[in-house]
């Protein structure tokens, strides 16, 4: 994509940067103007949230960042793992539905991007199996889809997400549909898998707690077209668990984001 440059991060000045989006408008060919000009740069090994209305672009952004749409103006550069900013490569995307062929067992789903990839066999069935250990699902692999709970089902989405060993992971939603024990469940092993993997991680949710839980950066985005209407850094203690979760700087944080997606509704604070 034209869009995309192709020089070494180094020169680009991307040594510490997984992506950089710069100046970025995104129009819909039926004139519907989703993004910006919107500005972000996100670390290597950060997890950022990004939150806003609904419609304010949260999914084009990824979509962008993924290279699944063009922006029409600006630049999106991805810095991949050798350190040169190749289009494309070194991401995984985990979408709200965890869209699992429902005739296949789950090993085989969590093997299709190798499939795809044209990764031996027997290497992707160890790689698979690797991936379905590391989200607690070693014992299911054979099992199928309609066999799993919800957020089983969104594991193995995670599994086929790591599985190519991307080094950045974009997030949708994941677990928007899941009850809520099971998403602070999920909540808890994704951190795990991010301090243990060291991924960079752009996740998009809706909710205020759920983005101040998890991430370093909460990125709030304004009503379409969506920019950035606030960046707050999350200084919490690593590693995150329940103590956070009821501590009062937890509440000061999803407090001081409500306030800051409060222009966003009727201009009242949500908390
Ligand atoms: N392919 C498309 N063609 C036309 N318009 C689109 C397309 N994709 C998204 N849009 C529009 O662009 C805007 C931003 O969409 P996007 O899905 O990025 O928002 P979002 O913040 O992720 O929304 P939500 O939180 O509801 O999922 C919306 O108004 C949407 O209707």
């Amino acid at each position: 994509m034209s869009s995309v440059k192709t020089s070494p991060a180094a020169d680009a000045g991307l040594t510490h940067l997984a992506v950089s989006l710069r100046g970025v408008t995104k129009t819909y060919d039926n004139g519907v103007m989703a993004l910006g000009p919107f500005d972000l740069t996100v670390r290597k090994g950060e997890f950022i949230s990004l939150l806003g209305p609904s419609g304010c672009g949260k999914s084009t952004v990824l979509r962008l960042i993924a290279e699944l749409s063009a922006p029409s103006s600006g630049i999106v550069r991805v810095a991949h793992r050798e350190g040169v900013v190749q289009p494309g490569h070194g991401i995984g995307f985990v979408f709200q539905e965890p869209t699992l062929m429902p005739w296949t067992s789950v090993r085989e789903n969590v093997r299709l991007p190798l499939r795809l990839a044209g990764v031996p066999k027997a290497e992707a069935r160890g790689r698979a199996d690797a991936a379905l250990a590391s989200v607690g699902l070693a014992d299911f692999a054979d099992a199928f889809p309609r066999e799993l709970s919800g957020g089983m089902k969104m594991r193995v989405s995670l599994a086929r997400a790591l599985v190519t060993e991307p080094d950045i992971l974009l997030m949708d939603e994941p677990f928007a549909a899941l009850d809520e024990i099971t998403r602070f469940r999920l909540n808890n092993d994704l951190l795990a898998l991010w301090r243990s993997l060291g991924k960079t991680v752009i996740f998009v949710t809706h909710s205020v707690f759920e983005s101040v839980y998890l991430s370093q950066r909460v990125v709030v985005m304004t009503a379409r077209p969506g920019r950035i209407q606030a960046d707050i850094r999350i200084e919490a203690v690593e590693p995150r668990g329940e103590a956070f979760r009821t501590s009062t700087a937890y509440g000061d944080y999803c407090r001081k984001v409500s306030d800051a997606l409060a222009p966003s509704y009727s201009g009242q604070p949500l908390l």
